[in-house]
């Protein structure tokens, strides 16, 4: 397990753009530490700020007021080949060099420490391997990346960061336009590279339900609010995750772990246990299935699968959520 260093922090940090000389704030008064050993996710809504505040801890655009430290220094400190050596960064632009080979981007990393001449030390090529062993795409390595899934290049664009040898990972919405598995295995190789390889990585995502599952912190930001720094547990068991859904039509349920809508619905008297009682009201809800007057209760049962409605005069069964939805639908 890597040590919670804090490698990273602001205080007081403005974000924004200058126009004309005038300054456009985007977010204000952001505080936070990052740290190494931990996988640290960015949650917020479409425009927010994610990519700006990314962009400022980059080093790639001036804070509007207060400053990033890195280490002990304001990032101001550091030239752009110092920062290029400590801080790798994978952005969401798709690379137009299909004719490269996997082996070539990878090293595409080392740039920041080879001489002027570009050439390679052996210390260079041990990195770049163990990059490509990291994110386990040697099967890869003499792929052009024209010829790679999308999923497969993000692991190359991973390892070319890696081989950056960096202390902090920084990823912009690594998981945009994979699907659900290759979401999945990113998130745990990025949570993987976090604990074995001593990094602090920072990802923004959208993905909240693997972010749960992978992040050691999430940083929730939110238009007009201060940056909510805590671990994803803490923020799900407060109800402040919801602080990602401000519309107040759709809330978090802390026992499924998923997004619902929480507008008031009047379900009929249901029992049975918590995981099918769930699937029968979401079932309920989604169609607006209305019951006859004289229903008691509905129960349903796993094994043998068995939805009961009792009503006073008669009862019905299902073996399925389909026949049941069939009938009363
Ligand atoms: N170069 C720029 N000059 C001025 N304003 C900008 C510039 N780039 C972005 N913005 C504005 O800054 C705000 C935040 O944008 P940003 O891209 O940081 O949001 P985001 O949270 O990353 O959004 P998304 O989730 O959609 O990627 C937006 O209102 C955007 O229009």
């Amino acid at each position: 397990m890597g040590d919670r260093k804090i490698i990273l922090k602001s205080n007081g940090l403005n974000l924004g753009y200058k126009k004309q000389g005038e300054s456009i704030i985007i977010a204000e008064d952001i505080d936070f530490e990052l740290k190494k050993g931990a996988l640290t996710c960015l949650l917020g809504p479409n425009g927010v700020g994610k990519s700006t505040l990314i962009k400022t801890i980059m080093g790639q655009l001036p804070a509007l007021q207060g400053s990033v430290i890195l280490d002990d220094s304001p990032l101001g400190d550091y030239s752009l080949k110092e920062l290029s050596k400590r801080i790798a960064v994978v952005l969401t632009d798709k690379v137009s060099l299909g004719n490269v080979t996997v082996y070539q981007l990878v090293s595409l990393g080392r740039i920041p420490h080879t001489t002027w001449l570009g050439s390679m030390s052996s210390m260079d090529h041990t990195k770049v391997e163990k990059a490509i062993e990291v994110t386990h795409i040697s099967y890869l390595k003499d792929k052009v990346l024209s010829e790679l899934s999308d999923g497969q290049l993000q692991k190359v664009m991973i390892a070319r960061a890696l081989a950056q040898d960096g202390e902090i990972l920084i990823l912009d919405e690594p998981t945009a336009h994979l699907d659900l598995i290759n979401r999945f295995e990113i998130m745990h190789l990025l949570r993987k590279i976090a604990k074995e390889e001593n990094k602090a990585v920072l990802v923004v995502t959208h993905d909240l339900e693997i972010a749960i599952d992978t992040a050691d912190e999430f940083w929730l930001m939110q238009c007009g609010l201060p940056l909510e720094c805590a671990a994803p547990e803490d923020l799900i068991v407060s109800g402040k995750i919801n602080l990602l859904l401000p519309s107040g039509t759709l809330k978090f349920n802390p026992i499924t772990g998923k997004i619902q809508d929480s507008t008031p619905y009047d379900y009929p008297i249901i029992q049975g246990d918590v995981k099918l009682t769930n699937w029968l009201k979401l079932i309920i809800r989604k169609n607006s299935l209305v019951f006859d007057e004289d229903l008691q209760v509905i129960s349903i049962l796993e094994n043998p699968f068995l939805i009961k409605v009792k009503g006073e005069k008669k009862e019905q069964n299902y073996n399925s959520f389909k026949a049941f939805l069939e009938d009363l639908s």
